[in-house]
Formats: C-alpha cells, structure tokens, sequence
C-alpha cells in the first residue's frame, strides 16, 4: 500500500494540522448531526481525509467498510448510464461529471435512491444518510440547478457533502444552503513534519533538508509530497541531504510541451502537441492539471506584457473548457494563441532592432 494511504489518519483528533478546524467539525457532529456542507481547497490539501474523519466520528468504524459498486440510469432519451460509487451502509460516495453533461441524471437518482432506502445498523443509526458528492466545479449548470432543488426536498433523509476545488463554479443557491468549509493547503513545516513521522514509522531515516526540499518541490501538495517521498526512497534505500527529488513524469512532458511551443510555431509543431495533449488525457492527468501547469511553464518564458497576454487567453480557454465537453479542443485552441501570441512578439521585437 502506497504510504499516502497506509498513513491516512481516520480520526479528527489524529489530524496534525488545521487542529482549530477539526475540533470545530468535531463540535458540529456533537448533537449527531450537521447540514450540507461545502468543502472546498487545493488538491491534497486533504479535503477528503476531514470528510472521511467527520462521518467516522457520526457514524463509526463502519464507514471504513467500503464496496464498490456499479449503479445504472437511463436518461430522457433513453441512452444507459454506468457510473461506480463507493460507499458503506452509511455514506456513498459519487463522482457525477464521470458521466459528462448527463450529470443531472446521476445526481437526482442518486439522491433519490439514498433518500428513500433505510440503514440496517440500529446502533449507528442515524435519522439520515451522507451523500459525498466529488468534483463538484465540474457539475453542468443544469445539474447544479437540480442538485439544488433536490437537496431542499430530501434534507429530512440525506445530508450532502460536496468536494471541490473551486468554489468559484458552484452557483451561489448551492453555496448558500451549505456551510462552506475551506481547508487551506498545509504549509511546508507541517508536510515537513507529517514527512518525518511517516518515515519513522516506516523504519527509514529522513534527513530535515531532503524533506524541507520535498515539501517545497510538491507545491503543499500532501499527497503529492507523500508519493515523492516514497519514491525517493525507492530510488535510493538509505536517504541523504543532497539526494535529487524528481518530479512526476508528467510534469516534465508538460515543460517540454512549453519548451516547443517557444522553439517552433508551425503548424507540424501544433500536430505534434495534439499527440502530446491527448497522451496525458489517456494517462488520466486531469486537464485542468494540464492547464495549469501549461501555463506555468509557459509564464517562465515570457517578459511581463507577453506574460499578461497570456493569462487573459488561458482565462478565456479554461472557462470555455469548463463549459464545453472535449477539453482536446480548448487545450489546442490555447497552445494555439500562445504560438501566435510568442510569435507576434518575436516580429515586434525583430521590427523593432531593424
Ligand atoms: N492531517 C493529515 N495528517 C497526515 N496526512 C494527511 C492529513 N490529511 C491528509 N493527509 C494525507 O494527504 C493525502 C491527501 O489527502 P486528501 O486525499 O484528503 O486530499 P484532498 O484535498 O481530498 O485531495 P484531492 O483534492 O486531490 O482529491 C492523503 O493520502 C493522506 O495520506
């Protein structure tokens, strides 16, 4: 089991860092109940780690009990859905954008189906059941507008838990019958030292600095710090201060992307990082991972103005790409204008020597 697995913590009181938050969601549940919440924060800021502590301590160990299963929907038009849900005799945990813009489908039945069936445990039972919905900044419009209504009808049976990393895209109905959590990345001290404890309880010496350089390179990414740390260590079995950390491979094939669209505008180039675009998506980088990250290499290679131009056009495409459905299009649209963005400042600039 990877260590950012094994070393999950399960109870609120064992979280090392945000301690006010987790005495707070400890003090919500204390009456044994608690309305819709929203959580939102940076990726492996460890969002789902609280939400799973939280139904642990309403519910008990049971909630770690957890299946997998396939659920089936059928929409208006008659096209079958298949989405997995994980989840326990208390929770379920759902994904609802895995089925793309028949999300409003997913989310209604779902809920529906939660709402209306009984929980077995007498001893844990509790008068409703908790709906982990994830990505919730994915969700169309139109799904939000039903979860909405349907988290209205049903709050006597079910409450919602709902994931994301953007609060910004959620509609403000939803936002406003939910009590917003935000849970801040954790800073590098603390990574450092969640580093440090998982590496003696794996019997393996970390030296301060290596860690203190992990945590820097993971951008307060926990997870992400976590699976570096492991494979450091699967690198080189006794870890030393000066040991490299390297990045995930997809970062760097996002860096060599920027590197070619600096290096070449051409047509034969854009082809190249079609092919590129669509080796990440297939490996399952999500693409507004790819987005950013795209950007950030590209912001390294451009003065302030061209710096500017380019996060105006980044916007423009990442909202689009929310909108739409083939993230492909809007990734190529955007690797598309940088070229023709860098490529105009190189004739400005060669206009302006001549
Ligand atoms: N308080 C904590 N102490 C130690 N480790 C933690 C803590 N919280 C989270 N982690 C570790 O960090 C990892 C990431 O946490 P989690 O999956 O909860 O983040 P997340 O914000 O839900 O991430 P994402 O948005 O990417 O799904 C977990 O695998 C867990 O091992």
């Amino acid at each position: 089991m990877l260590w950012a697995d094994k070393y999950r913590p399960k109870e609120l009181s064992s979280l090392s860092y945000h301690k006010q938050q987790a005495l707070d969601l400890r003090n919500l549940t204390k009456d044994g109940d608690f309305p819709h919440l929203l959580v939102y924060g940076p990726l492996g800021a460890g969002k789902k780690t609280r939400i799973m502590c939280l139904l642990r301590e309403l519910y008990g160990p049971g909630v770690d009990r957890l299946k997998v299963e396939t659920m089936n929907f059928t929409t208006p038009s008659n096209k079958k859905l298949e989405i997995s849900t994980v989840g326990s005799n208390y929770h379920i945990e759902v994904n609802p954008s895995d089925v793309g813009i028949n999300d409003r489908v997913v989310i209604m039945d779902v809920i529906k189906n939660v709402a209306q069936s009984q929980q077995l445990n007498a001893n844990t039972q509790r008068e409703f059941k908790v709906i982990l919905l994830t990505d919730v900044d994915n969700l169309t419009k139109d799904a939000q507008h039903a979860l909405r209504r349907t988290m209205e009808k049903y709050i006597a049976n079910c409450r919602i838990i709902l994931c994301t990393t953007s609060i910004s895209r959620v509609i403000p109905a939803i936002r406003s019958r939910c009590l917003c959590i935000r849970v801040p990345a954790p800073s590098i001290d603390d990574i450092t030292s969640i580093l440090t404890n998982v590496a003696a309880k794996e019997s393996v010496s970390l030296p301060p600095e290596l860690a203190k350089r992990i945590a820097e390179k993971s951008d307060r990414n926990l997870r992400r710090a976590l699976l570096m740390c492991e494979a450091c260590k699967v690198q080189k079995q006794g870890l030393v201060a000066s040991q490299s950390v390297s990045e995930p491979d997809w970062q760097i094939f996002i860096r060599n992307i920027a590197s070619k669209i600096v290096k070449e505008q051409s047509i034969a180039t854009l082809a190249k990082i079609r092919e590129n675009l669509y080796e990440l998506i297939i490996f399952g980088i999500p693409s507004e991972i790819i987005f950013n990250t795209l950007l950030e290499e590209m912001l390294k290679n451009c003065d302030l103005e061209l710096g500017r131009q380019i996060v105006e056009q980044a916007a423009l495409y990442e909202h689009r790409m929310a909108q739409g459905n083939k993230e492909i299009f809007h990734l190529e649209a955007f690797v598309a204008k940088c070229m023709c963005l860098y490529q105009n400042m190189m004739q400005e600039l060669m206009a302006c020597e001549f």
